[in-house]
């Protein structure tokens, strides 16, 4: 039976019959689906600071030139200018605010295709209008089950939006994604009904997260500017520039009552983690002791970390380059630099030359694991996009297999195998199957399987809202049929290292250790659960990491 998807949304009892749709007025469009994780790119920081919108008013701070995703996606960077202190303006409230409560969730299982999400409206380019509208556009798109980099790249086409727009546009949606909780929660006590269409309380939750950086943060903008710019891109929308006000209205009433509201609402779990609560309970009891950072850490923003190629510079070379490019750094793995500062890939000394590659401390793992000699005949069995497997090469003179079902991301392998001047045989092909194989068996194996992605919301903010609680049970079960398959292509004696970068048991230590029961395979020491950490001393994704070898003949 498919699992319906709850909305996020929030509704106050007591609005139950105020709250009804109206006779032709459907409720709020629903996401279905699931982007497949498997599909997903590596790590995205995304929010790592806004490539500012440029257009200037009044009180608001000078524009930021975008910066762009190491992996080659577009990638923003943090250079906040602070806000004035919200202006108290008045102004009607929709209604009082509900208690929190008095709140609930709103479950609907209705999937409405929302309308002219490709509209591109007649709005300055460069205009915060413009990309508050764009984000919303996005937002709406991961809202019926698209992941957040697919729905961004469709609406960066469809609005045909400059590099700084996109910049802009990314930032909104992912600082969006990371307190939707709150947004939707917030909305759901100065409104009604949901707003309709679905883009427009996108509109909504991402004005509701300019205005309200998470606690330690710069507010991006002046409130009364992306009041003003939420209102101008709501006018510029045929689907809702009849909700202007309301928009104008809400946005300003949070200004007025803000300390009232989140009080209110962060009584709310999902308004307080930013998580749907399964997402919540699921975290909470695989780690009781550890559940309430390892939500926060999926709220904040990941570091640059960096992986150097050590065939064509060295570490000590490689803080050197960047010193003299006045960026600062420090050494956290054999390999790894974290920039203090996370800038965007065009900016990153020697990337194109292939000297360094994006990769999380964490990631950063893996090949030294593998224990790879000279000569060997090494598997890494999900490579796409590659991470490890450039990894793998760099480390030893090792025959690379580099597999991956997905022919369109095994592209990405080639491209940056390309970069780093290292070859590999790229194959296309299931890992649950043995077509691809030529029979001989390998000395190495690097499973890491697809996964629900547990372990790297910080970088994907938009998979605690796509996952479904049942996605695991799924995954996990291919997993293992991944797992069992490739054992049989070791030899003897050969190692074999599982890696997911998911939390939940089901994927990792429970499947590792089912795994070598049903395998008789034995187990080696390895890091097991790492769980995601962020601050000055270790800063990584959450990973696991099981290493087995078999048994000689
Ligand atoms: C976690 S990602 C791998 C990341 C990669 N190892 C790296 O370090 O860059 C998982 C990969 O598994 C691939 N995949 C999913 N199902 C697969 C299958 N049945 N066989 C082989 N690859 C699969 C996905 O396309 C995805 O590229």
């Amino acid at each position: 039976m498919t699992e319906k998807r709850p909305t996020l949304t929030l509704k106050p009892k007591t609005a139950k019959a105020a709250g009804a749709a109206r006779p032709g007025q459907p409720r709020r469009a629903q996401g279905q689906g699931l982007g497949r994780p498997e599909q997903r790119g590596p790590a995205q920081g995304g929010q790592g600071g806004a490539a500012r919108v440029v257009e200037q008013r009044a009180g608001q701070r000078p524009a930021q030139a975008p910066a762009r995703d190491p992996r080659g996606q577009d990638r923003e960077q943090e250079r906040q200018p602070r806000s004035r202190p919200p202006q108290a303006e008045p102004q009607d409230a929709l209604r009082p605010a509900a208690r929190a409560d008095e709140t609930r969730l709103r479950h609907s299982h209705e999937v409405k295709n929302p309308v002219q999400l490709d509209y591109r409206p007649h709005l300055k380019p460069d205009a915060l209008a413009f990309a508050l509208l764009g984000a919303a556009a996005s937002l709406a798109r991961v809202r019926a089950g698209s992941a957040l980099p697919q729905a961004l790249a469709e609406v960066f086409q469809a609005y045909d939006a400059t590099p700084q727009a996109r910049g802009a546009m990314q930032d909104i949606a992912y600082r969006t994604l990371r307190q939707l909780g709150r947004s939707e929660t917030l909305l759901g006590m100065m409104t009604n009904k949901a707003p309709e269409p679905p883009m427009l309380a996108s509109l909504l939750c991402a004005a509701l997260a300019l205005l309200d950086p998470p606690e330690g943060s710069d507010a991006p903008y002046e409130a009364f500017t992306v009041v003003d710019q939420a209102v101008g891109a709501a006018a510029a929308h045929p689907d809702f520039a009849h909700a202007k006000a309301m928009v104008n209205a809400v946005l300003r009433r949070f200004l007025r009552e803000r300390a009232q509201l989140l009080q209110e609402a962060l009584r709310e779990p999902l308004a307080q983690w930013n998580y749907p609560q399964w997402w919540i309970d699921a975290v909470r009891g695989a780690y009781p002791a550890q559940w309430q950072d390892i939500l926060a850490v999926g709220n904040r923003q990941p570091p640059l970390t960096l992986r150097v190629n050590r065939r064509r510079t060295s570490v000590e070379d490689y803080l050197a380059t960047l010193a003299a490019a006045g960026m600062q750094a420090r050494q956290v793995g054999p390999a790894a630099l974290r920039l203090a500062v996370p800038v965007n890939v065009g900016q990153i000394p020697g990337f194109d030359q292939g000297l360094v590659s994006v990769q999380d401390a964490g990631a950063q793992l893996a090949a030294p694991l593998l224990d790879l000699q000279d000569g060997m005949r090494v598997l890494d069995a999900c490579a796409a996009p590659g991470g490890k497997s450039g990894h793998i090469l760099e480390t030893a003179d090792v025959h690379l297999t580099a597999l991956d079902v997905d022919a369109r991301r095994l592209a990405r392998v080639e491209q940056n195998l390309e970069r780093l001047g290292l070859r590999a045989r790229v194959a296309a092909g299931a890992a649950e199957e043995r077509g691809w194989w030529d029979g001989q068996a390998f000395d190495r194996i690097l499973a890491d399987v697809p996964c629900t992605a547990s372990g790297i919301v910080r970088r994907h903010p938009d998979i605690r809202w796509l996952r479904r609680k049942s996605d695991t049970h799924q995954l996990a079960t291919l997993s293992s049929k991944i797992l069992d398959n490739l054992w049989q292509m070791l030899r003897p004696d050969g190692k074999f290292l599982f890696v997911t970068c998911s939390l939940w048991p089901q994927e990792s230590e429970a499947q590792a250790a089912a795994f070598a029961a049903r395998n008789g395979a034995v187990r080696l020491d390895a890091p097991g659960q790492l769980l995601p950490t962020s601050g000055a001393g270790q800063d990584h994704d959450g990973l696991f990491y099981a290493l087995f070898q078999k048994v000689g003949a």
